[in-house]
């Protein structure tokens, strides 16, 4: 079954409302994309360089982060924006926790420049929450992402594709696999030639979240 991106926000709201706390979806989505991620390839000392976005794409990406470096990976996050400005409690909650992890380098702000050749890329960019024509610094990244002959991730949707439309911004990324949340949402299967490799993963949300609301 597809869903539409606005009845993904309201079964998340009802999710978070009955206790199971977008903190807790958020790890669950990070954990969900990297068992997807690892069972495609062996991160052990490979380079990982993950995209964060300031919202809660972002946040999935910093959890994918602490797991790949409990699996051996050296991971990279380039955080597209200063710390300070991200815009969510769990996505916030989770740098916090990054930031007391040595085995993962934090850079942050519009750096492109990487002393090491990336095997993997993730893009954490943007997901359900994109609106309008991208903006720096995100154009920047996108177009670093898809200059680059790596494997590359998306996090719930390549970042420039519409979930609930299958159209695409002014810039969007072209990706080798794509793992997305609780259920497929209308517009990603449009674009199999953006996805790659396309999962819906459960995430833990209650199902008793969806009534009222499919
Ligand atoms: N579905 C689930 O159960 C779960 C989904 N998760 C993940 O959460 C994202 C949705 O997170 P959200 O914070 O609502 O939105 P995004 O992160 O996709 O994007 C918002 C940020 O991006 C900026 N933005 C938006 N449009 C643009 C643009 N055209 N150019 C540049 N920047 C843009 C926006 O900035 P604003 O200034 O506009 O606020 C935000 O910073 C979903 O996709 C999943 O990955 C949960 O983590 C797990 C459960
Ligand atoms: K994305």
């Amino acid at each position: 079954m597809e869903i539409t991106v606005d009845q993904m926000y309201q079964i998340e709201n009802n999710g978070h409302a009955m206790g199971f706390l977008k903190k807790f979806m958020m790890e669950n989505a990070g954990a969900a994309a990297v068992r997807r991620l690892v069972e495609k390839f062996d991160v052990t000392s490979k380079n990982i360089l993950i995209f964060v976005g300031m919202g809660n794409n972002g946040g999935d990406g910093l959890v994918m982060a602490r797991h790949l470096s409990g699996y051996g990976a050296i991971v990279t996050i380039q955080l597209l924006g200063s710390p300070d400005k991200i815009k969510t409690e769990e996505s916030s909650w989770n740098w916090s926790i990054l930031k007391k992890m040595p085995s993962v380098k934090l850079l942050s702000g519009d750096n492109l420049h990487f002393d090491f050749i990336p095997d993997v890329i993730i893009d954490a960019i943007l997901g359900t929450g994109i609106s309008g024509e991208i903006r720096e610094p995100y154009v920047s990244a996108i177009n670093y992402i898809n200059n680059s002959s790596c494997f590359k991730f998306a996090v719930d949707v390549p970042s420039g594709l519409d979930p609930q439309t299958g159209e695409t911004a002014n810039i969007f990324v072209k990706s080798d696999m794509t793992v997305t949340f609780h259920k497929m949402k209308q517009g990603i299967p449009k674009r199999k030639d953006l996805t790659g490799e396309l999962y819906a993963e459960k995430i833990g949300i209650p199902p008793e979240a969806e009534e009222g609301v499919l």
